[in-house]
């Protein structure tokens, strides 16, 4: 079968190379007689550029999707521009046009999840999104196994490679967050628009599909309570390290009956932890089923070689099923659930503030004393670090809402005990 590739950039590339060029070793593993007489090949690459060098001569740059579409001997397409409408547009056609299809584009799997599973099976065809989240960590098919057994009530990880390698390096060598997003962006761990990464959008959309699928229901992007880490800064991994903590980007959803809890927010973790110690692009999952209880998934969450990895078996797992009567049937995600936003998690809260003057200070402090009693004040170098009793999300959250209109930089972080 041979096969198109929309999109060769950082995974794109290292797609390419274990398909096309033999960087991978996993030819002549089909149980389907036509797929195992040749190696799967990427015949056709879309990009903008027609200019670009693939590496050989096998695979040719067009530049109009027609050119794929309209192809008869394409029977799968692997999606990876990137973006939303574009993409979701060729994932469409593609699945139209009768050609299974593979993405690692969770911004479009999370915003359609329903409308294109459905689209897949009416054409007789295979959807498949391994990538989409956790990077080379093979937790769709996972959560998929699982589930046949369990009911799963909870799913909390680091999901995101961006800020994991951010924060770890301002942890581990005193780094600054603009110069580290760049080196990010540069080895290709960040999104096109890294904005995506630092606000928090990249984590609840693989939050949502994760969730949806678990509690079969569609979770989207807008449900999920999300808080970036743009005003993270030294002075605070200095003093969040003195306490004994590490600070981390969570993503996390709970089930409780039919309501459904969703964050994605920075938190602290005791320095001796599994989290704490999760670092640089890699990611860690964690999903709960009420049979086999809390398991954990750690690997690479971003970068090319193990994206293309993840991409690469959703390719092998339809060579080795075209052609079967009974294609795997959509996930049922019609449960009607209520969204809860940050409800049921609490804690104690780290917070520091950039003052201008005392009159500020106050007003920090008055803030927070409405909602939560004071356990430690330090004021150095115009800033005040504050940590506070133990209180729930949504009344903290709504509090430094509030206090964020007048105070310039607000940074608070619930503390994870
Ligand atoms: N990078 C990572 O670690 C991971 C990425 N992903 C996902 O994989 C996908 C690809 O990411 P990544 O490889 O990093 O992205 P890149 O930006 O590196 O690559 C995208 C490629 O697609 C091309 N492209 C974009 N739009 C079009 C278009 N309209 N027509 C033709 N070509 C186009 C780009 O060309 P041009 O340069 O001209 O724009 C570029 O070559 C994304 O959905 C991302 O979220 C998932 C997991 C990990
Ligand atoms: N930008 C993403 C890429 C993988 O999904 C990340 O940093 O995790």
């Amino acid at each position: 079968m041979n096969i198109a590739l929309l999109g060769c950039g950082t995974i794109g590339s290292g797609v390419y190379e274990l398909i096309n060029l033999n960087k991978g070793k996993f030819a002549g593993n089909f149980t389907d007689v036509e797929s195992r007489k040749s190696s799967p090949v990427i015949t056709k690459v879309l990009e903008r550029d027609a200019s670009k060098d693939l590496g050989d001569s096998v695979g040719k740059i067009v530049t109009h999707p027609s050119e794929i579409l309209e192809d008869d001997s394409i029977g799968l397409v692997i999606a990876l521009m990137g973006g939303m409408e574009f993409e979701y547009e060729m994932i469409k056609e593609c699945l139209r046009a009768g050609k299974h299809v593979v993405t690692a584009n969770k911004a479009v799997i999370s915003e359609y999840f329903a409308e294109l599973q459905t689209l897949a099976e009416e054409n007789g065809v295979v959807l498949r999104y391994e990538a989409s989240v956790g990077g080379g960590i093979p937790i769709i098919g996972s959560l998929k196994e699982e589930m046949k057994i369990n009911r799963v009530t909870e799913i909390k990880g680091i999901l995101n490679g961006t800020t994991n390698f951010i924060l770890s390096k301002m942890t581990e060598e005193g780094a600054d967050f603009g110069e580290t997003l760049a080196l990010a962006q540069s080895i290709g761990f960040a999104e096109a628009d890294p904005t995506a990464d630092v606000e928090g959008y990249d984590v609840s959309r693989k939050l949502a599909i994760l969730s949806s699928m678990a509690y079969e229901s569609i979770i989207r992007d807008e449900d999920v309570y999300k808080r970036g880490i743009t005003e993270i800064r030294a002075a605070d991994i200095e003093m969040i390290s003195s306490m004994g903590y590490v600070v981390k980007y969570l993503g996390h959803s709970m089930l409780e009956e039919k309501n459904v809890y969703t964050t994605v927010e920075p938190v602290l973790f005791r320095e001796a932890s599994i989290m704490s110690n999760v670092n640089s692009e890699f990611n860690i999952i964690s999903i709960t089923g009420d049979i086999i209880g809390e398991l954990q998934f750690y690997g690479k969450g971003a970068g090319k070689d193990a994206t293309a990895n993840a991409v690469v078996g959703d390719v092998l797992y339809i060579l080795n099923i075209v052609g079967e009567q009974n294609l795997p049937k959509p996930l049922r995600l019609n449960r009607q659930l209520n969204k809860m936003g940050t409800d049921v998690f609490s804690g104690k809260y780290y917070l520091r503030a950039n003052l201008n003057d005392k009159e500020m200070l106050d007003q920090v402090l008055t803030a927070v004393e409405t909602v939560a009693a004071r356990k430690t004040v330090i004021v150095n170098k115009n800033q005040v670090y504050v940590v506070t009793s133990a209180i729930a999300a949504n009344v903290f959250n709504k509090m430094t809402e509030k206090l964020k209109e007048t105070v310039p930089e607000l940074f608070y972080a619930r503390i994870y005990d």
